[in-house]
């Protein structure tokens, strides 16, 4: 493993996918229990795409009997406008793969609500949902009022993209809003709805998983570059950000 830290950013390079995999269930199962021990709870963001196969080992032992799967709750960052039994929709590729097979309760669960088919009535009902959960105290507020989640696990495209925060879009540029939509992905399918770096920013910790070579160019970009414009080079949280990467995907560097 290598690793190298900055103030806040630590990059860990590790040598196959399924060394992240095993890095990621342990890494995630360690803030679990931090934060469990320090708050009683811990709140966890998903993104889709890559990242739920890449969390399969903490499905299994130890980590299935060990973390206290009734004290998470999960969110999204970026969700499809499709309904929930599509083959596109971010919370069944997380039930599918992850949630179905842990302990969490139902109600801890923020999916979008799929009888919205509005993209912009989807982000005004999730933001509001994430209102209540800050009314309801589960969700505290960051020092600039955004809800601070305890840790997110990002993906990123080959265009830099993370969430539904894309290059030549206008999301990406948000500032005031907690959750807001895209009617034309440049990735299909194009109406989605996400989380603003606003929020994302405001997250205890932040883990970029990136694996693959056609990752390599944009890793490259947005971590060997000084400036780089890519969304992922927008991710710089209140807290700890640890991009976990396999050698392929760090070839660049
Ligand atoms: O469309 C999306 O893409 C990104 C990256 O996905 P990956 O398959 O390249 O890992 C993902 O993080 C996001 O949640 C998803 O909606």
């Amino acid at each position: 493993m290598a690793a190298c830290s900055g103030k806040k950013t630590e990059k860990i390079i590790l040598k196959t996918e399924d060394d992240v995999a095993k890095a990621l269930a342990e890494y995630t199962a360690d803030l679990s229990r931090r934060f469990i021990k320090e708050k009683g709870s811990f709140t966890v963001v998903l993104s889709g795409g890559t990242l739920i196969d890449t969390m399969r080992y903490l499905t299994e032992s130890p980590y299935k009997e060990s973390v206290e799967w009734s004290k998470w709750s999960i969110f999204w960052l970026d969700e499809r406008v499709v309904p929930k039994t599509s083959d596109d929709s971010n919370y069944k590729l997380a039930m599918d793969g992850f949630l179905s097979k842990v302990p969490i309760p139902e109600a801890n669960i923020l999916a979008i609500d799929d009888t919205k088919s509005k993209p912009s009535d989807a982000a005004d009902d999730y933001e509001a949902r994430l209102k209540d959960w800050v009314d309801k105290k589960i969700l505290p507020l960051s020092s600039d009022n955004f809800p601070k989640h305890d840790l997110m696990l990002l993906g990123m495209g080959p265009d830099g993209h993370v969430a539904s925060l894309f290059p030549n879009r206008t999301q990406q540029f948000e500032t005031q809003r907690w959750v807001t939509f895209i009617l034309d992905s440049p990735k299909p399918p194009p109406p989605r709805i996400t989380y603003t770096f606003p929020v994302i920013n405001a997250a205890s910790e932040i883990a970029m998983v990136v694996t693959g070579a056609e990752l390599a160019d944009a890793v490259k970009n947005v971590l060997g570059t000084p400036n780089s414009t890519l969304p992922a080079a927008k991710v710089r949280p209140e807290g700890l950000l640890t991009w976990f990467l396999d050698q392929p995907a760090a070839s660049g560097l």
